[in-house]
């Protein structure tokens, strides 16, 4: 298959869009998705979007998220960003607020700043409200109830016991705070091992998180079906869902990752994330 695409990126978190309300793409095979995502072979990416049309007046459109090994996932918060970012920047709509549907349900970007020139927006996005449920856990542990937090359960990687809070944005992050220096850590080796712990049937994304201040965090995440990321917008929001109801930061903080800060706040609303995205190039792929 031909196809035009995108290549953005939020705070270095990279997608290659794809427009797909007309052209009924497919993208069901698991392997293409590894091809087109090769950061060698193909175009490079940590993932691909899909927007699809939808004849729902609740939504402005339907977003797939497909992650570099080719799995799909729930939600993306800096995909959606970069989502947002692409609609205004090929007029799909007038609209600022946007109603999208995805598999963890509806989810509502709005566009704060664009600059054409710069190639460059502000997003918010309101993630929804976080879910603090055992659902995706294979355990069942007496001492937590059904509906109750998953705060602080253990696990044992290589001889080494790691407390994780289990939070879901909609697709699952376990999230472990360290005293240390996150960069320390062996973190690529341990978090690929949690991500596929049987703990996890759906597997998970890991967070490494340090607190700096009652209002910063630093964070290195693995992500589910990508590897190590320069940035991952469910991720740090989950973070600062765990990092607060453990008491150690406010319900606005700045997280920093690797590839830049993203403000993050959980009011009633659900939890907001907001930061830059940037459209790249566009090109053309043949797979
Ligand atoms: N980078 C994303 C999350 C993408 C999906 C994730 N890998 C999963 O499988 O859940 C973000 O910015 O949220």
């Amino acid at each position: 298959m031909e196809f035009k695409f995108t290549k953005m990126h939020g705070l270095g978190n990279d997608f290659i869009v794809v427009d797909n309300r007309e052209n009924n793409l497919e993208f069901d095979d698991k392997d293409k998705i590894k091809n087109i995502c090769n950061r060698r072979f193909g175009v490079g990416a940590d993932g691909i979007l899909e927007i699809l049309s939808i004849d729902d007046p609740d939504y402005d459109f339907e977003i797939i998220i497909h992650n570099s090994d080719g799995s799909e996932a729930e939600m993306c918060g800096n995909g959606i960003r970069c989502i947002a970012h692409y609609i205004k920047e090929y007029n799909l709509t007038e609209k600022m607020k946007l109603s999208l549907k995805t598999k963890a349900g509806k989810i509502i970007p709005e566009i704060m700043e664009y600059n054409k020139d710069q190639k460059s927006a502000i997003i918010s996005v309101n993630l929804g409200k976080p879910e603090l449920k055992n659902e995706n856990l294979a355990i069942d542990l007496p001492e937590i109830k059904k509906d109750s937090y998953i705060l602080n359960q253990k696990l044992l990687i290589d001889g080494r016991e790691y407390k994780f809070n289990m939070v879901s944005m909609g697709n699952p992050h376990a999230v472990i705070f360290f005293n240390e220096d996150i960069d320390e850590l062996n973190w690529k080796d341990i978090g690929s091992k949690i991500e596929k712990n049987p703990l996890f049937p759906e597997k998970t994304n890991v967070e490494f998180a340090t607190k700096i201040n009652n209002n910063k965090i630093k964070l290195n995440v693995w992500e589910r079906g990508a590897g190590a990321t320069l940035a991952c917008g469910t991720g740090a929001a989950a973070t600062v869902v765990a990092a607060s109801l453990n008491n150690l930061v406010d319900r606005k903080a700045l997280v920093e990752l690797p590839g830049g800060n993203l403000q993050v706040e959980w009011n009633d609303d659900g939890v907001y994330i907001k930061g830059e995205s940037r459209l790249v190039f566009n090109g053309i792929i043949n797979v």
